[in-house]
């Protein structure tokens, strides 16, 4: 039996063997691993985020919910998260026509689709008070780069700490965050304090501040105030930059790929009939879903899963102790000759074909198990939306000014970012 001894570093293991190796038993945590402590979230946000896994998977099953229909669900009334994609893409294409009357053929497609998914996720959040909520996150990714920067630089320990203008930087930006959040959180709860709404509306934040309000037993009302803007900022994070980087790579490989764009639009335009898709189409559209599932193992947003053993674990043949960290590489497994074969690295979308894919724990760009992502369905939806609407609007080629440099700094980036040229299309 192999030990792994050091802690606190990666481990150097046969992950088909790891993979291979059969699972422990399920309760209450399948591989003994868990997220940090730490970070794991309270029994409300708990509740939030299930609600939410739910909802998104209950809106991409429900056939009929069309999403032409202007900021209306299927069933209850309410705005859907289909919708607020549907109309922010109507948005983004009127634009990207405009600047094409222009004369403008080459569009850097990942600022694009960076901005449209802020956009979807802010007014997923913060619904009405989306203004706001951009600016919100408009200062978060500011930070989350300054944040990158330290990663890269040697840190001495408490260096943190040091007034130095780096530091002071993150302070006021962390600070202004929390004075825009909390400005939107104090204007909900004084609508429902003085009687003018009855809930907090359904956005996620709405959301997240009826289950604090549910598991207070409705007696006074003195919110983890913390906890709720912690959870803002995670779901942009979560939820922003990996969406965006979906769209950008696939873009990317269906714009160096014309047979399978082509086979993409036929199919969307079988499907949908010109018009925008609803969510009864979105389970149709199989080619596309392939294509996405492909881009998906190429370039995983989330290339590694951190975890930490909370008890000693016996994975086949290799032991691992209690309170080791343990980085699992998503990229290099979906890279891996031994499941994929011998054309794993090329795009070939027909390895997701009914017939021939079984997923086995091979395939994990949402991770697996219970702190899988939350936002799964919710994503897989805006992917197929988007790009089904850009495909049936324009066709697109890979400029020559494109250079390939995927890198890695936890998501995958295209280093130079990904340059098209966009062709309108008869309507
Ligand atoms: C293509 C898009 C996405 C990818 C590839 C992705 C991938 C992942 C992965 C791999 C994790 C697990 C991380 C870990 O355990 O270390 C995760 C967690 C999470 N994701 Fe996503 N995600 C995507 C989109 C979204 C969206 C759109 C949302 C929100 C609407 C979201 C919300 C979350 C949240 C809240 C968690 C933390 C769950 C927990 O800790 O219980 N994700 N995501």
């Amino acid at each position: 039996m192999k030990i792994a001894t050091t802690e606190q570093m990666m481990v150097e293991i046969s992950w088909t063997a790891v993979l291979e190796a059969p699972l422990p038993p399920p309760v209450p945590d399948p591989a003994g691993l868990e997220a940090d402590p730490p970070s794991a979230p309270g029994p409300a946000v708990s509740a939030t985020r299930e609600h939410i896994r739910r909802k998104n998977s209950a809106s991409l099953a429900e056939p009929g919910a069309s999403l032409g229909v202007p900021g209306v669900g299927a069933d209850d009334g309410e705005p859907t998260y289909s919708a607020y994609m549907v109309e922010c893409t109507e948005e983004m294409i009127r634009s990207m026509k405009k600047e094409v009357a222009t004369g403008r053929v080459e569009f850097e497609i990942g600022e694009y689709m960076s901005r449209l998914t802020a956009e979807i996720i802010s007014r997923t959040e913060f619904g009405t008070g989306y203004e706001k909520g951009k600016q919100i996150f408009h200062l978060l990714t500011v930070l989350q780069q300054l944040c990158a920067q330290a990663t890269r630089q040697l840190c001495l320990p408490g260096s943190r700490f040091l007034p130095s203008k780096y530091n002071r930087e993150i302070k006021s930006l962390k600070m202004e965050v929390e004075r825009l959040l909390m400005e939107i959180i104090q204007s909900r709860t004084d609508c429902v304090e003085i009687g003018r709404s009855s809930s907090y509306g359904n956005d996620l934040l709405g959301m997240l501040l009826d289950e604090m309000q549910k598991k207070r037993g409705g007696n006074g009302f003195s919110l983890n105030l913390q906890l709720i803007m912690d959870e803002c900022k995670t779901f942009f994070f979560a939820g922003h930059e990996t969406s965006a980087l979906l769209l950008t790579w696939t873009i990317m490989l269906l714009a160096s790929s014309p047979s399978w764009q082509e086979k993409v639009r036929a199919e969307v335009r079988e499907v949908c009939k010109g018009g925008s898709p609803s969510v009864y189409d979105l389970s149709k559209l199989s080619v596309l879903n392939m294509v996405i599932k492909e881009s998906l193992r190429l370039y995983p947003p989330a290339s590694v899963l951190p975890r930490m053993a909370f008890e000693d674990i016996k994975l086949g043949d290799l032991h691992i102790p209690k309170g080791l960290a343990i980085w699992i590489p998503v990229l290099a497994i979906h890279h891996n000759e031994e499941i994929w074969g011998k054309d794993v690295n090329e795009f070939n979308p027909n390895r997701f074909s009914a017939q021939s894919f079984t997923q086995g724990r091979h395939f994990m760009p949402f991770a697996t198990g219970p702190r899988d992502c939350v936002g799964r369905s919710f994503a897989l939806m805006e992917a197929n939306i988007i790009l089904s609407m850009l495909i049936s609007k324009f066709s697109f080629t890979i400029s020559d000014s494109y250079r390939h440099a995927p890198i890695t700094v936890l998501t995958i980036k295209p280093k130079h970012g990904v340059q098209v040229c966009l062709r309108p299309l008869e309507e």
